[in-house]
């Protein structure tokens, strides 16, 4: 998609070995979920061990300002919900079970580690936890959509990422995750303020080392086994 790189880069990170893809596969650019998701299978054959994934969101959570970096504690997987999942199909036994769980998929450590991290880097203040939810894209929200979304308990919404947890999750990775605030989701009739796509963008360049010093610390801090991989 513009403003998404589309390269996967491979290196040393403080000591991990590395890959991080720049740009993802997304389900509203006509892909399917199978290819959306297909770089997690290969993360895992290549010895990848932990997932972090990161996003742009929309807030509908009062506390949750432009610019604010939510910790994702859970996801609500709106497409999965109606069967559009990557796991549909026969199980690949080999990656996993045919019925995994999803319970504690956001790795609790990790997003302890994450906040300890914030406060060390003294950005605690623009940080939080909350429900992130994928829905389909590629408008943006009604407003009735977004009061949906706020009553039942989203916190940002965004179009990506459920499926790649789904995937790495089902193959056994850890993931930790974090989506910035780009814009609010406006959930009033008098709100005159919209959201696109180049906006998004440009809170993204402005927080973009800020997420750069965060990821960059948890990986050198986290606990990995073997010395094995971590994606980005
Ligand atoms: O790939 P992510 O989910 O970070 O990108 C979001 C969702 C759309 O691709 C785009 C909307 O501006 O940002
Ligand atoms: N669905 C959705 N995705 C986004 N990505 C960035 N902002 C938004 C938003 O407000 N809604």
């Amino acid at each position: 998609v513009q403003g998404h790189a589309g390269r996967l880069v491979f290196g040393d990170l403080k000591g991990k070995t590395c890959v991080c893809m720049q740009g993802r596969f997304h389900m509203y650019e006509g892909h399917s979920l199978c290819k959306t998701t297909f770089p997690v299978r290969v993360f895992k054959l290549l010895g990848v061990e932990t997932l972090v994934v990161t996003n742009a969101a929309g807030s509908l959570a009062d506390g949750l300002q432009i610019g604010d970096i939510m910790i994702i504690k859970d996801h609500i997987n709106f497409p999965g919900l109606v069967g559009l999942n990557p796991l549909t199909g026969p199980n690949e036994d080999r990656f996993g079970p045919r019925f995994p769980a999803m319970s504690g998929c956001y790795h609790k450590g990790l997003r302890c580690l994450a906040m300890e991290v914030a406060k060390d880097l003294d950005v605690a203040a623009i940080m939080q936890e909350g429900v992130y939810a994928m829905v389909g894209g590629p408008n943006f929200e009604s407003i009735a959509e977004a009061r949906l979304l706020h009553r039942v308990g989203v916190d940002a919404v965004g179009m990506s990422t459920a499926p790649e947890v789904v995937v790495a999750t089902h193959c056994g990775m850890r993931v930790f995750g974090l989506s910035l605030i780009t814009n609010k989701v406006g959930k009033s009739y008098e709100d005159s303020d919209s959201v696109n796509h180049e906006g998004v963008l440009e809170v993204g360049r402005l927080r973009s080392d800020t997420v750069q010093q965060l990821v960059t610390e948890l990986i050198r801090r986290m606990e990995i086994n073997n010395n094995t991989s971590t994606a980005v």
